[in-house]
């Protein structure tokens, strides 16, 4: 069944177009990798897509969008802000809801960011207000989670339990991301966006790292750079390892 769907689109921003004439479709339960060089389009796809989707999206930005001073807490309350009323956001953000305390809570334990609920955004580490981004996403409680480099500021082990984890939480996600290795072992499809186009859009079975180096002009060959990723040689070696110890065969 089809979730989004873009029938000869154009994507853009006011006078610039920058997926022309785009057609694209996602289905109930895939599970997406979205990847091309920077400028490629994909933060464009993405909030079009987030503009088809409405309520059925959980967001996580590029960049988090989260206030620096209020705390952790208020930050993933957030995500459920327009299903009350304006009062009773109000009267949260004096005096925390019990009830909602509890699950924002209990999502920060889940995420690794245990005893912080109280800390305002503006005192954690990039990893750590990441993290606090995705819980918002997931207090979103959506089929489809679309994420903007959602694992850009954590470590390839924090990367890949976090990658587990947003995936048991939706029916449905696309993932911008940048390391090669994780899209192929961890995700359904590929699409590729380059020169304003999608230059791929396969299934990851029938992918590999030296198809996905053409997304890149000046990629070196996979061979030459043994295999890593683009721009992630280090990270990409060591998702390899996080994969093996993860008990799953990367690619
Ligand atoms: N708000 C905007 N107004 C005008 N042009 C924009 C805007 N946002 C992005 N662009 C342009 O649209 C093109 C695609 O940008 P986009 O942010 O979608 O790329 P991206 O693949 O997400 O890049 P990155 O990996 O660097 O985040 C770029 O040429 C960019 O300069």
């Amino acid at each position: 069944m089809t979730l989004v769907d873009f029938q000869a689109v154009d994507l853009g921003h006011g006078d610039q177009i920058v997926l022309p004439a785009l057609t694209l479709s996602i289905a109930r339960g895939e599970r997406i990798a979205l990847l091309g060089q920077s400028g490629a389009g994909k933060s464009t796809l993405l909030t079009a897509i987030r503009q088809q989707q409405q309520d059925a999206a959980a967001w996580c930005p590029q960049g988090h969008g989260l206030v620096p001073l209020l705390s952790v807490y208020h930050n993933v309350y957030m995500g459920q802000l327009e299903r009350h009323s304006a009062l009773a956001n109000l009267r949260n953000l004096l005096r925390p809801d019990p009830l909602a305390w509890q699950a924002v809570e209990t999502l920060c334990d889940e995420l690794g960011l245990e005893g912080l609920i109280r800390r305002p955004v503006e005192r954690l580490s990039g990893g750590q207000r990441q993290r606090v981004a995705i819980a918002r996403a997931f207090y979103q409680q959506r089929e489809l989670f679309l994420g903007d480099e959602p694992l850009s500021s954590v470590d390839p082990h924090q990367a890949l339990r976090l990658l587990e984890q947003i995936q048991a939480r939706h029916d449905a996600c696309v993932i911008a991301l940048h390391q090669h290795r994780l899209a192929l072992s961890h995700f359904d499809r590929v699409i590729g966006l380059r020169d304003g186009r999608v230059a791929i859009d396969a299934p990851c079975r029938e992918l590999d790292l030296a198809r996905l180096d053409a997304l890149y002009p000046d990629a070196r060959s996979a061979d030459d750079r043994g295999g890593d990723a683009p721009g992630e040689p280090q990270a990409a070696t060591e998702f390899s390892a996080a994969t093996r110890e993860a008990g799953r065969s990367a690619p």
